[in-house]
């Protein structure tokens, strides 16, 4: 049994979410036990700065040094606090703060016709996570890996989504098929058959659009700053969606792209709301409808995307991350996938809180076991390779 601490800040960029937890077994035959689970909100101002570097600011080189400098010792300092009062972690897998995505060319569609091309020129994908795992490293004593985008980009994928091979050893079910939809500043879906012959290979896994991002941009704006998401779905739930304005945000292309596909704030960040808020001029919706109409596109996004490009929307759907605390977005789910049932990962024993932290832990102790944390079919890599980069630790 190995202890390892997870950390991850996500596209909400609300804090570091920080997992310790009890892993044993190897490759997709693993056994975890969630020990600690804790949200470190960053400090008011480090988390402005991180929201206008991902609204596109620009940075000198210093500023861009002091960034990463402050997010590695936040990182740190989780890292840290999660394990008081426990015995230590002997690894921490880091996935640190995303602040630029750009998927590989073809569309948001992999490498397309020049998928498996191993020579230049083609135009990969890039994805830079701040808060370097050297410090992280230096400052706890505790062995880090880090980094973990980076070799799937260099294989030709995404670099995201990651998590769905973490889903596939901790969710699958042998009778049943499900999805696991993560709602956090940006959803992503990992689609789990039975876990019968050839299972693995018939992953699917894809970015389905925003999350909570557009939500939070339009609850900060509507409330003139003081407040930053929209608890349980209430203020939405107050108001009516319309309808027709739904329908024509799903007709960007970025719903219609076949997976693998990914996407961050770069798409569905705070451009793309200030067009929201340009279109919905004509409706003169009312603060509430406004929301309610961004919390439809996010559920309406979602299942679009399982009715296009699965063979069949599976009898479970379970939510992680902080949107399936949203209430009223998760009874518009339910209500658009009928007789599927709409739950928690909670409701299968797996937090649906620090999912995500918890899976970079795993990702980190595959690391160190040598073995493959990405599945090709979901970030269109050409093969399946080892995540990340090991810094030792000296305690
Ligand atoms: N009680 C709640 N009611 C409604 N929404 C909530 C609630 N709690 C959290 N959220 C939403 O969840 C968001 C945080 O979710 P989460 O921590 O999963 O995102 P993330 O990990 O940053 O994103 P990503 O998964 O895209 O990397 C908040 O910004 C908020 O919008
Ligand atoms: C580049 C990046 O940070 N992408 C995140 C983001 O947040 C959700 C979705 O978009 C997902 O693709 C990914 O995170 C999770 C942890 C993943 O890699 O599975």
């Amino acid at each position: 049994m190995t202890r390892v601490v997870g950390l991850i800040s996500g596209t909400s960029v609300d804090g570091i979410d920080a997992a310790l937890v009890d892993i044993s077994g190897k490759d997709l035959d693993i056994k975890i036990q969630l020990v600690a689970g804790a949200t470190y909100p960053y400090p008011n101002d480090l988390r402005e700065r991180i929201l206008d570097v991902c609204a596109g600011a620009t940075l000198s080189m210093l500023e861009l040094a002091e960034l990463d400098d402050a997010i590695a010792f936040a990182f740190a300092q989780a890292a840290q606090n999660i394990q008081l009062g426990h015995e230590k972690a002997s690894l921490i897998g880091s996935h640190g703060q995303t602040v630029y995505h750009r998927p590989p060319k073809g569309g948001e569609r992999g490498l397309g016709e020049d998928k498996g091309k191993k020579t230049p020129p083609y135009f990969l994908g890039y994805s830079l996570q701040l808060g370097r795992g050297s410090v992280i490293a230096n400052v706890t004593g505790v062995t880090t890996v880090s980094n973990f985008r980076v070799a799937d980009i260099a294989a030709g994928g995404h670099g995201a989504p990651l998590v769905p091979r973490v889903d596939a050893a901790l969710l699958s079910h042998p009778d049943e098929a499900r999805c696991i939809q993560n709602i956090g500043g940006i959803g992503n879906v990992t689609y789990i058959p039975s876990r019968q012959k050839n299972w693995l290979s018939e992953i699917s896994a894809w970015d389905t659009g925003p999350g909570n991002s557009l939500l939070d941009l339009a609850v900060y704006h509507l409330s003139g700053g003081t407040k930053t998401y929209d608890e349980d779905g209430n203020w939405a739930a107050s108001g009516t969606p319309c309808y027709p304005l739904v329908e024509e945000w799903l007709s960007h292309e970025y719903f219609h792209l076949p997976p693998p596909k990914s996407t961050g704030r770069e798409l569905f960040g705070v451009s793309y709301f200030e067009q929201c808020l340009k279109d919905a001029e004509a409706y003169q919706l009312t603060p509430a409808d406004l929301l309610a109409t961004l919390t439809e596109l996010t559920a309406a996004s979602i299942v679009h995307s399982y009715q296009t490009f699965l063979p069949q929307v599976p009898q479970q759907v379970l939510l992680c991350g902080g949107g399936s605390r949203n209430l009223y977005l998760k009874r518009r789910l339910q209500s658009l996938l009928g007789s599927t049932s709409v739950l928690t990962t909670d409701e299968v024993g797996l937090c649906a809180n620090f999912k995500e932290a918890i899976a970079f832990a795993v990702l980190a102790y595959w690391r160190m076991l040598d073995a493959p944390g990405n599945l090709p079919s979901a970030t269109g890599a050409c093969q399946e390779v080892v995540l990340g980069e090991i810094i030792i630790g000296n305690g």
